[in-house]
């Protein structure tokens, strides 16, 4: 499918239309038997192509996590081929959560597979990890801009154990003496968090776009829940969308959005997966349970003007 138009105006659009949630497609082996599925190919199968048809004419994005297909091998990589491509006939923007990032001259492959028209796996955006550096990512930035697809790249992750590199210091501008770790959060005297300069790489490639560019960041709904501060993020100049995993089964709230995020909500949009997915089998509960979390992001947003 060609994409005429760039990702930053079809994720605004989609959002505007359907309201502010992605969902994720993680077929959990626990969440196959609890759907009374078998855990092979045939329930993988029928527990995705349901989330696609219970979710992909009303959800502005869905996300399905390649580890669960690619567990199942090829037969499983052809699923996800196919949820790919009949949830984006269905209208929703497909975010596949690959989480890749490689030297640059692999991530020229990963570009071909996940963002160039006619590949099998080419989804409307894809996530990725810089920390082989940001500029490696260079392959996938490029081929996105040209195919009017999107990043989203990890900055601060919902998982607890996150903190200890994302959250470490660098220089605000390397390459340079590297400063002594003081705070956690945004730039100051002694330099920026990690999360923070992958922050400023993105708003670098989102300059001059609108009405939003096509380079995103992960930032987890659930960080500060753990005890401690929460890192700050400044977050006014990145003009992209924030991908919030950690909504609903890892435990963050629309108070944590609120708290987190505050008056950039508006480019904020969060995904929860198994809060979700655990309302299934049945394809109206699956798509009720959707629609009223996306309603309570709404009334959040709507709230913060
Ligand atoms: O920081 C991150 C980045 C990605 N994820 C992914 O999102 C979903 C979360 O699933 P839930 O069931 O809603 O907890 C999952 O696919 C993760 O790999 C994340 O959780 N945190």
């Amino acid at each position: 499918m060609v994409n005429p138009r760039p990702f930053g105006a079809r994720l605004t659009e989609a959002v505007a239309a359907r309201g502010p949630l992605c969902v994720g497609i993680d077929p959990h082996p626990g969440l196959l038997r609890d759907w009374g599925l078998s855990v092979d190919v045939a329930g993988l199968e029928r527990f995705a192509m349901t989330c696609v048809a219970a979710l992909a004419e009303d959800i502005a994005v869905l996300k399905p996590q390649s580890a669960f297909f690619e567990a199942f091998g090829s037969a499983g990589v052809a699923v996800l081929e196919r949820v790919i491509a009949e949830a984006r006939q269905a209208g929703t923007v497909v975010l596949l959560d690959a989480k890749r990032g490689d030297i640059g001259s692999t991530m020229a492959a990963y570009a071909s597979a996940y963002l160039t028209d006619g590949s099998p796996l080419a989804a409307d955006a894809v996530t990725l990890s810089p920390y082989l550096g940001f500029g490696s990512l260079e392959p996938a930035l490029t081929a996105a801009r040209a195919s009017g697809r999107g990043v989203f790249v990890l900055a601060a992750t919902s998982n607890p154990e996150a903190g200890e590199l994302q959250g470490a210091l660098v220089p605000a501008d390397p390459p340079g003496p590297v400063a002594a770790p003081t705070s956690p959060g945004r730039a100051g005297p002694a330099g920026r968090s990690v999360a923070q300069s992958v922050v400023a790489a993105a708003a670098a490639r989102n300059a001059g776009l609108t009405p939003l560019g096509d380079v995103g960041v992960v930032i987890g709904a659930t960080l500060g829940r753990n005890g401690g501060d929460a890192p700050e993020f400044d977050l006014t100049g990145l003009n992209g969308p924030i991908l919030a995993p950690g909504f609903g089964a890892q435990g963050a709230t629309v108070a944590d959005l609120a708290r987190l995020f505050g008056d950039n909500l508006r480019h904020v949009l969060p995904t929860s997966s198994r809060d979700v997915l655990r309302h299934g089998p049945n394809e109206a509960a699956l798509r009720d349970a959707a629609l009223r979390t996306r309603d309570e992001v709404s009334a959040l947003r709507e709230g913060h003007g």
